[in-house]
């Protein structure tokens, strides 16, 4: 579904940014559906070679191990030039959830990590509203304050359901050997705050919100071969 909106946002980014990508010596890259796309432009390309490749997951190491490329992970990187993701949802302030693929800790890592900061999506993820309300907030946890950190967001208000997997019995198991509870909420109108808010639990490694200032440019692709670019820059 919506696979050629994917690729239309990855394409135009891609050409957008292609001096920048060129020129960078280390690239950071996202994981999910939608860069999966920028990849496969990259790789077609050839861009990829004579440069630092770090990503976001063992899922994009692996998908880029099959390519025949090696890459990098946050533990080797401590900087990127450039960083290129999806996300689950986006609001008009610019402020964004992700986390579907249990991703999050090493795509805030490389986000905070690198210069430009540039996110992928399709129309499906925009929320034209202010604040925050359409997905869930996934948020890592280690797995013996599973049932802490459970309690105390109950007592803040929010519904927290950890996350079960699919092909396993049990919660998901994250790439840093954590948990995943996603959280129901009602509105997020302050995703800096809430992000904090959540931190200060004991327990808690990190949340999907990814307030704007982690954000630099969003391109979203819409029905029609629509692209636009949003930016605080
Ligand atoms: O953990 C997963 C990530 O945050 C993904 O970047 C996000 O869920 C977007 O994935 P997709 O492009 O498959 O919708």
């Amino acid at each position: 579904m919506y696979e050629y909106l994917k690729k239309l946002s990855s394409i135009y980014a891609l050409r957008m940014f292609i001096d920048k990508i060129r020129d960078s010596k280390v690239l950071g890259i996202g994981t999910g559906s939608t860069v999966k796309y920028f990849i496969d432009e990259l790789i077609r390309l050839g861009m990829l070679k004579d440069k630092k490749v770090v990503v976001s997951s063992y899922a994009t190491h692996n998908y880029l191990y099959k390519h025949g490329i090696d890459a990098y992970t946050p533990i080797n990187c401590n900087y990127a030039d450039i960083y290129v993701d999806g996300l689950d949802e986006i609001n008009a302030n610019l402020d964004i959830i992700k986390g579907r693929g249990a991703a999050l800790l090493w795509e805030k890592q490389l986000a905070i990590r690198s210069k430009l900061r540039i996110y992928i999506a399709d129309y499906t993820k925009v929320n034209p509203e202010q604040y925050l309300y359409m997905k869930p907030v996934p948020i890592e946890v280690v797995p013996n304050a599973v049932y802490y950190v459970i309690e105390k967001l109950t007592i803040l208000g929010y519904k927290p359901v950890l996350r079960i997997g699919k092909m396993k019995d049990g919660p998901i198991i994250t790439d840093n050997g954590n948990f995943i509870i996603d959280l129901v909420y009602e509105k997020i109108q302050n995703a800096k705050q809430v992000d904090e808010e959540i931190k200060k639990i004991n327990g808690v490694v990190e949340t999907g919100l990814f307030p704007n200032n982690l954000v630099d440019y969003v391109i979203v692709s819409y029905p029609g071969n629509i692209v636009k670019v949003y930016s605080r820059r």
